[in-house]
Parts: structure tokens; C-alpha cells; sequence
């Protein structure tokens, strides 16, 4: 038994006296630790129980219900999201995945909530794509009037003369992954034995190599000049290995969105990839400032070539997205943030749909056939194209009058199973499968009969989008698998009976690019690339997989990375075409 001298607490509340004859066996640093662990605990179960109440009604995992955390594991463990489909297949079609967040899947729900109408807007999740918080990229911008005026000074860069001057930024990168193969990893008999590569036969890792090809498309359509990955098929400013590294944190991010303003705040933001970092992440910031700078000293000086020639319009390298958005009247430190976004939003994406269109492809050897064929018919048929011709975007691209609508079939499109197994690849394994979550506006709103108070963040569950049995098959087993031929097989039933099950599964598709105020920018590039790769790689070369067993590693902590995903290449050859 012991008695307590008084003592002086923390934060200057005056000396608080302990009786005498209080009969407690504690000391002092005890109760210094105590008080404001006993707080903050008064504080975090106040909170806790508030959000528990306030969505107790959305059906999830009690876990989920108090904490966030369990998204957190998930995200660290690399599942995150599979996990999130299980949740809202298991408690849809409203789950409650985090204290604050719920989840869905169905196809107009996410048409609504991306409505000007509907008024939400954007959430949290989204805190995590500003580097800098001074400074907005349209992506990052929550308030809807802004965002909104935003967009509209983005999207003229993005119009079909922007668009044409990208394509031949494509295929000039197209051309640079021809040249990687030729000049390194080709395994067929060298066709200069002195020039060939060495060694022989090398592997390719496309896990690695479809994020090159994306990030020199991704750097030279903001840029006008590519990183050059490709050229010197190495990792430059060692760009790949930093990003891997960051990418788990991102995950983290994603599931706690508010410590994005700690680690913006001194000291941890000392931390952070700057303008002056020598590598990573830090290299494209300076670089997209160096680039932003270069525009403004071209307006301002005589040489400005859009002031000498301002009809010169094959001038691709000046009259670009920077000048369009500083034009535009964007502030400068704005202009930075959009063009580094533009890299970030732009290639882990569309590599994702890289790697996993080919590895469906190199493990549905029919599907592999049949598209190999599509291309020899269409060489076949217009012969005037020369070996060293790369397809134009206007041979797979929308024939619809709706510009929104990114590839609907039609008979005169002479690529319609490329486009199949686009829409396949992108069903089953949506590039921006991220909760990409909105927040519900001030008047809440109701979901499935479930009333949603102001505030709630909802997420979109792209996989559970794609993999719906009532749009896409017939059981849940077909919707998982790999079958381009469901998209003939919809249009043909469509003639039969006059239904329109084609449009609803391409517009649900289309739905990885989101739609309304918050359509993606890039989808055009991102499908030109995609599509122009296919042709021109399959028309060229046969690929195989190395390893049959483990053909490809995948690890998911915000968006699926893959690697090790080793390929051979063999020439084919295209003198009959
Ligand atoms: C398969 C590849 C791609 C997919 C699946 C994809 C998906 C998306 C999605 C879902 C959004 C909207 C996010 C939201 O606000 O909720 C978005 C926005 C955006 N994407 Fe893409 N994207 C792809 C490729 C690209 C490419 C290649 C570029 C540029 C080169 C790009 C540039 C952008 C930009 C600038 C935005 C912001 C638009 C805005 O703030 O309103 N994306 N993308």
C-alpha cells in the first residue's frame, strides 16, 4: 500500500492533488501514461460507435464495421481486390466494407453516382493522387463546380486532333517494342547473325516490359519526347523499381485515406519523392516542372513556333497537351500536377490490361489462333501495306455515333475479335478495379432500399461489375472464364430475338473507364495502344510462355502487379500476307 505525492500533469492543468488516503498502487508515469491513453480510447470507441450506428443497417463483416484496418491487411497481404468482390458478392448488393464505406456492383448504380445530377462527389480515396497539397490535378479535385470547370480546359488536348497527333506517338513506341524484340529477345534463327542478340533466345519479362511500352506511350503523348524504357530496354531514373516500391503504400493509402496529411506534414513529408530526388518518382516530378518551364520560356519568347506558325499543325513536339492546358488558362503549378498525373493515371492501368490480355491469349490457344488469323485477313486484304505499316487506330476502333461508346462490333469492322478479347480481358480483370470512392451529397441517398446519410463513401467493385451472371453468362463459373466468343454469341442472339444483350455487356465494359463527369481521358490512347500492339506483335511473331506451371506472378495491394511473366518470341513469317 502506498500513497501519492501530488504531481504536475501534462498541458499545464495546474497541480492536481491526489488524497492521501487514496488507495491506489500506481505510479506516477503510470498515470501520466494512463490519462491520455484512457482518452484517446474514451475517443476512438465514441467514434467508433458513432460510424458503427450511423451504417449499421448495410449488411458486412462486423470487423469491417468498427475498423478499417481489415481493408489495410487485405491491401498489405496483396488481395485486396478479390477480397472486396467476395464482400460485395457475399453481402451485396450494398456491403458495408469499411466503418465509412460502402461497396456495389451493380452497373447503374455507378452510372448515377458518376451523373452530374446525382451530386456526389469525389471521396477521400482520392486524397492519395495529390503529391503536392498545394496544387490540384482534375483527378484529385472534389468540389464539383471546380472539377467541373477543370475539365473543360483539360478535355480540348484530348479532342480528335489531340488524339490523331497521340497516335503517331503510339506507334512510334509500337515500333520501339518491335525494335526491343528484334534487337534483343528474339529466339528464332537471327536473321544477321553478326547483328543478332546476345544472348540467344533470350526471355522477355512482359510483367516488366508492358509497363515500358505504357510509360514511354504515357511520357511521350504528355511530353512529346519518351523516357526511352524501350531504346535502351532499361529501367530509367530507375523509375519501375522505385514505383513497385511505392505501391504498397498506396494500397495503405487507399484504405486510409486521411494519412495522406501526414505524410504531407514535417517531418515525414522530409520523406517524400521531391523534385530534387536523383531517382524515382522524384525524377518525373522535376522532369514534368522542367517541361511545364520549357512551354512557358516558348510562349514567352520569339521563338515561340506556335506564334511564327500557328498553322504548322505537324509540329507534334510543341503543339501539345502542356501548351494546351497553359492556353487553357490552368495555373502553372496545376499544369504540373496534371502532367504527372497523366504518367501515373496512364500506365500501371493499361499494363495491367497488357499483361493479362496476353496471358489469356497464350493460355487459350484457340483464342490465340483465331486472332492471329483476324490479322492475316486483314493484311491480306490490303496489300498495300508495307511489313514496317502499323494498323491505324480507325481499323478496330468505335463505329457508333455515340462518341462515348469505345468499340461496339459492327459488321464492317475487320477486327471484331481483337475487340472481343479487349472486352474480355477488361471484364475479368478491370485495370481500375480501386474503390475509386465517392461520397454521398448533402441530402444522402438511398441504394437498394438502404438510406445512405450524407458523407458515406461508396465504392465501385469493378470485378463484381464484370463478372454479373445476369449481363455477362449464364453461371457464375462462365462469367469467370476467359471466352471471347460470349460477344458473338450475344450479337447473334440479339439478331435472333431483337434483344440488346451486346450493348448492356459492352456498355457495362466501358464501365472500367468510368463514365460521365469523371470519363477517363485516355481511353482512346489506352485502346489504341492496346489494339496496336496485338496486331502488330501477333502479325509479327509467335510468343510462348516460359514457365508453363507459374506462368505469371501477381500480387495486388491497390491495382494487380505482376511480374516474372517470361516470354519467348519467334518470327513469323509475313512476306504471303
Ligand atoms: C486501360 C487503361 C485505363 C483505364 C482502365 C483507366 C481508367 C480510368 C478511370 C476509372 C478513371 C476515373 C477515375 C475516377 O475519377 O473515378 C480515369 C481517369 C483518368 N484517366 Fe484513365 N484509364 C486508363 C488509361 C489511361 C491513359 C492511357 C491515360 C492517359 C494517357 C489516362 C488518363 C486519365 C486521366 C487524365 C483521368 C482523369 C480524368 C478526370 O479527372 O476527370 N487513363 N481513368
Amino acid at each position: 500500500m502506498g500513497t501519492m505525492d501530488s504531481f504536475v500533469p501534462p498541458f499545464g492543468l495546474g497541480k492536481l492533488a491526489i488524497p492521501d488516503n487514496l488507495n491506489i498502487n500506481i505510479s506516477r508515469t503510470t498515470v501520466f501514461f494512463l490519462l491520455p491513453t484512457a482518452l484517446l480510447l474514451t475517443w476512438y470507441i465514441t467514434t467508433v460507435t458513432i460510424q458503427y450506428y450511423r451504417l449499421r443497417h448495410i449488411p458486412g463483416p462486423f470487423l469491417n464495421a468498427i475498423t478499417p484496418l481489415v481493408l489495410t491487411y487485405h491491401s498489405l497481404k496483396g488481395d485486396i481486390t478479390e477480397y472486396t468482390y467476395e464482400i460485395a458478392r457475399k453481402y451485396g448488393p450494398l456491403a458495408r466494407l469499411q466503418p465509412n464505406m460502402v461497396v456495389y456492383t451493380d452497373p447503374d448504380t455507378f452510372r448515377r453516382i458518376c451523373s452530374y445530377k446525382a451530386g456526389y462527389t469525389k471521396g477521400l480515396w482520392f486524397e492519395f493522387s495529390r503529391w503536392d497539397l498545394n496544387s490540384y490535378s482534375c483527378i484529385a479535385m472534389r468540389d464539383n463546380p471546380r472539377r467541373k470547370d477543370r475539365k473543360n480546359r483539360i478535355a480540348p488536348a484530348w479532342a480528335s486532333g489531340g488524339l490523331a497527333k497521340m497516335e503517331t506517338r503510339v506507334d512510334k513506341t509500337v515500333h520501339s517494342f518491335l525494335d526491343l524484340i528484334e534487337r534483343n529477345y528474339i529466339s528464332s534463327e537471327p536473321k544477321d547473325k553478326s547483328t543478332a542478340a546476345r544472348p540467344y533466345g533470350r526471355p522477355m519479362d512482359f510483367g516488366v516490359r508492358s509497363m515500358m511500352f505504357t510509360l514511354d506511350v504515357a511520357t511521350s503523348v504528355t511530353f512529346g519526347k519518351a523516357w526511352g524504357f524501350l531504346e535502351s530496354d532499361s529501367d530509367v531514373n530507375e523509375y519501375l523499381s522505385t514505383s513497385e516500391k511505392m505501391l504498397p503504400s498506396f494500397g495503405v493509402l487507399g484504405s486510409l485515406p486521411w494519412l495522406v496529411y501526414v505524410m504531407h506534414a514535417w517531418p515525414i513529408n522530409l520523406l517524400m519523392p521531391g523534385p530534387g530526388d536523383r531517382v524515382g518518382f522524384g525524377c518525373l516530378m522535376k522532369f514534368a516542372t522542367d517541361q511545364v518551364n520549357k512551354r512557358i520560356e516558348a510562349i514567352n519568347s520569339k521563338s515561340d513556333p506556335e506564334k511564327e506558325a500557328p498553322n504548322k499543325k505537324d509540329n507534334v513536339d510543341e503543339l501539345d497537351i502542356i501548351r494546351s492546358y497553359l492556353n487553357n488558362g490552368i495555373p502553372y503549378a496545376d499544369v504540373v500536377q496534371e502532367t504527372i498525373t497523366l504518367v501515373v493515371a496512364g500506365t500501371e492501368t493499361t499494363a495491367v490490361a497488357f499483361k493479362f490480355a496476353l496471358l489469356s491469349l497464350l493460355t487459350t490457344p484457340s483464342a490465340y489462333n483465331k486472332l492471329q488469323s483476324e490479322i492475316d485477313a486483314y493484311y491480306s486484304s490490303h496489300p498495300s501495306a508495307s511489313p514496317d505499316d502499323i494498323v491505324p487506330y480507325s481499323a478496330f476502333k468505335a463505329t457508333s455515333s455515340n462518341p462515348e461508346d469505345i468499340s461496339p462490333a459492327s459488321s464492317t469492322n475487320s477486327f471484331s475479335y481483337l475487340l472481343a478479347i479487349l472486352r474480355e480481358t477488361l471484364r475479368l480483370w478491370p485495370p481500375s478495379a480501386g474503390l475509386f470512392s465517392k461520397q454521398v451529397p448533402d441530402q444522402g441517398d438511398t441504394i437498394h432500399g438502404l438510406y445512405l446519410p450524407p458523407g458515406t463513401e461508396i465504392g465501385q467493385c469493378m470485378l463484381g461489375m464484370g463478372r454479373h451472371p445476369s449481363i455477362f453468362g449464364t453461371d457464375e463459373e462462365d462469367v469467370k472464364s476467359f471466352r471471347p466468343e460470349r460477344w458473338s454469341e450475344a450479337a447473334e442472339q440479339d439478331r435472333i430475338d431483337g434483344g440488346n444483350r451486346f450493348e448492356k455487356m459492352a456498355s457495362t465494359v466501358e464501365l472500367v473507364f468510368s463514365t460521365g463527369k469523371y470519363v477517363c481521358l485516355g481511353k482512346h490512347v489506352a485502346l489504341m495502344e492496346l489494339g496496336k500492339f496485338f496486331v502488330e506483335v501477333l502479325r509479327r511473331y509467335d510468343i510462348s510462355i516460359v514457365d508453363k506451371i507459374t506462368p505469371i506472378k501477381v500480387r495486388d495491394p491497390i491495382v494487380w502487379l505482376a511480374k516474372d511473366f517470361n516470354i519467348r518470341f519467334t518470327r513469323r513469317d509475313i512476306s504471303t500476307q
